[in-house]
């Protein structure tokens, strides 16, 4: 579980994030919603400690993050996985490399331990025969499974998703949220999703955090979403016309 206990953060006298408190329940996919420049990046990022939040705190099972020493943090980073916009991988290695990255750098492990691992988070993600392959040689979506495997690497307890699915075809789209929810289940992990996708929402929304000029505005589960009452998320979920008409036959 992570908590942020009133998270206010400006840059340069512009605010920002206005008093945040969320809670983010372990073995769950919490979604931050909200329109473009609403803050959830900065949310996101100042969750995972990249920016400091001007007053307030997080909390990482009851452990103040914010509070730590940078060698504190930097060992709890450990149990963060990371998947990035874009996917983010390196270009200049190859697949298994890719995944294996983490473990080369932050465990102890033989050569062999680590590629074994790498081999068992591909397939978990199902890319099989692929290890020698680089990320240019691979399609979008393949790339995404690559970073999902790369970010489990570490067995991670909490997991942070930024547009996870950005640059997606609407159907791998949704594989790949539905391989996200699987494996949060599976090794019960926090996850965090930044997303603008209204399928992401209503497919795997299990919690789910609206954002408004920096505010949180409402909180509640896909199930809920589409009976709010909440002015300001239904002109954020509603602008799509494919929404309006779902509601209008609800
Ligand atoms: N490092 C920074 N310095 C100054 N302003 C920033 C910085 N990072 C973000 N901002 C501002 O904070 C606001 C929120 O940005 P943020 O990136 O969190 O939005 P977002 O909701 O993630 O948008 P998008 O969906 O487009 O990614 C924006 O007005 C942005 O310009």
């Amino acid at each position: 579980m992570i908590e942020a206990v009133n998270i206010n953060k400006s840059f340069d006298g512009k605010v920002v994030l206005k008093d945040i408190n969320a809670v983010f329940r372990a073995g769950s996919t919490n979604l931050i919603i909200g329109q473009s420049g609403s803050g959830k990046t900065v949310l996101l990022k100042s969750l995972v400690g990249l920016h400091k939040p001007d007053t307030g705190s997080v909390y990482y099972n009851k452990r103040n993050f914010t509070a730590m020493s940078d060698k504190e943090r930097g060992d709890l980073r450990k149990e963060i996985g990371m998947l990035f916009q874009g996917s983010a991988l390196f270009d200049s290695m190859t697949v298994e490399e890719n995944v294996r990255f983490p473990l080369d750098m932050f465990t102890e492990m033989s050569l062999e331990e680590r590629r074994e691992r790498a081999n068992f988070c591909l397939n978990r993600v199902n890319l099989i025969n692929v290890n020698h392959l680089y990320p240019s040689e691979i399609s979008g979506g393949m790339q995404k499974r690559v970073a999902i495997a790369r970010a489990i690497a570490l067995n991670p307890r909490y997991l942070f998703c930024d547009e996870p699915n950005s640059g997606l075809d609407p159907r791998t789209a949704i594989v790949i949220d539905e391989l996200i929810h699987e494996i949060t289940k599976e090794y019960n992990i926090t996850t965090i999703i930044n997303t603008h996708d209204m399928n992401s929402v209503l497919g795997i929304g299990e919690n789910i955090i609206f954002i408004y000029n920096g505010e949180k505005y409402w909180e509640g589960s896909k199930e809920e979403i589409l009976h709010s009452e909440n002015k300001e998320l239904n002109d954020f979920i509603f602008a799509s016309k494919f929404f309006k008409t779902i509601r209008d036959r609800l």
